[in-house]
């Protein structure tokens, strides 16, 4: 798959001196639903605003399809549509009347025909005449959707789509975004619930205080996740793992005492009974153990748990 948009070495000093990105490098393929996870302040907003032309980058190139955001700024920012994290429309305005001239704004000619077709998609058309004051708030998401597409982007980011909503509308969101990705939309969406990245993306990239930590596919991670975690507190430390073990995934903690082990916890043949049976072989003794199972939460901690 070839990238559509391509971030190369970003870097973002804000006028404080505070370093909101750290040489970012980052690769969004045509097509994919891609989660941008990372906690509060992690940089998620500042990065898909430089990427959006909003804010200015300190160093760095940023491409949109073959435009520079910056040298062909006009080019770059007609591939893509932004669903910003606030609620920013005009409350006396008609849905129909909104989005129109959203249109308008890019210098793109009327096409009513796109319009209605986009609307009906995001089941607003019965609701073109309504004023936007009179919408629920899950209408009015989708009325900042409807805009966002007006200009036919490419490129689709939605900054914390489901912040705050309740879960019957997440839902929903969660539907029509994958229903957009189907018509050929690549989507980028910044959360800070794992649940959400977990759910919707092809491709999950980590973020923490403004440094990229990992990218992977959501199948990978969910390998990751499949793997399991035995624990054997042991009454006597060890000075290392036995060579005559080597076989297993096996680490030991700094104190000696802890062992871990690894394992696929969706193999047919549950490896535990042997690796105790191996044990006690080497008169290794254990006072305690326990299994738990990875979770995408666990791999994030683990990421970004070295860096407080
Ligand atoms: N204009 C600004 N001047 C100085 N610092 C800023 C400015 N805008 C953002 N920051 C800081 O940059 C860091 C990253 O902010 P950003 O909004 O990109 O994070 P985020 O990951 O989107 O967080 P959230 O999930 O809370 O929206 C934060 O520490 C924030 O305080």
């Amino acid at each position: 798959m070839e990238p559509v948009i391509r971030v190369e070495q970003l870097h973002k000093a804000y006028k404080s001196g505070f370093v909101a990105l750290n040489n970012i490098n980052l690769n969004i393929q045509k097509g994919e639903i891609f989660a941008l996870l990372g906690p509060n302040g992690a940089g998620k907003t500042t990065l898909i605003s430089i990427i959006c032309g909003i804010v200015n980058s300190s160093s760095g190139r940023v491409t949109v399809g073959d435009a520079d955001i910056q040298k062909d700024y006009r080019d770059a920012r007609s591939q893509i549509g932004l669903v910003p994290q606030e609620l920013s429309l005009s409350m006396f305005e008609s849905v129909w009347a909104t989005v129109k001239f959203s249109r308008g704004l890019y210098g793109q000619p009327a096409n009513d025909t796109y319009l209605e077709s986009l609307l009906r998609k995001l089941s607003l058309w019965e609701k073109r005449h309504e004023r936007i004051m009179s919408l629920s708030g899950g209408m009015k998401r989708r009325v900042l959707i409807a805009k966002a597409l007006s200009h036919t982007p490419t490129v689709l980011f939605l900054d914390e789509p489901t912040a705050g909503v309740d879960v019957e509308l997440r839902q929903d969101m969660w539907s029509m975004i994958r229903e957009l990705r189907d018509t050929g939309v690549t989507i980028i969406l910044t959360t800070h619930y794992i649940e959400e990245a977990e759910e919707m993306a092809d491709r999950i990239g980590f973020i923490n205080k403004g440094e990229i930590v990992m990218v992977d596919d959501k199948a990978a991670l969910m390998k990751k996740l499949g793997r399991k975690e035995l624990t054997l507190e042991l009454p006597a430390p060890l000075s290392g793992v036995p060579e005559s073990l080597a076989n297993y995934d096996l680490t030991l903690d700094e104190t000696g005492s802890t062992l871990r082990f690894e394992f696929d916890s969706r193999d047919d043949a549950n490896p535990i009974p042997a690796l105790l049976k191996d044990l006690t072989a080497q008169g290794i003794e254990f006072k305690d153990l326990h299994t738990r199972q990875r979770s995408l939460e666990d791999i994030f901690v683990s990421l970004v748990g070295g860096k407080e």
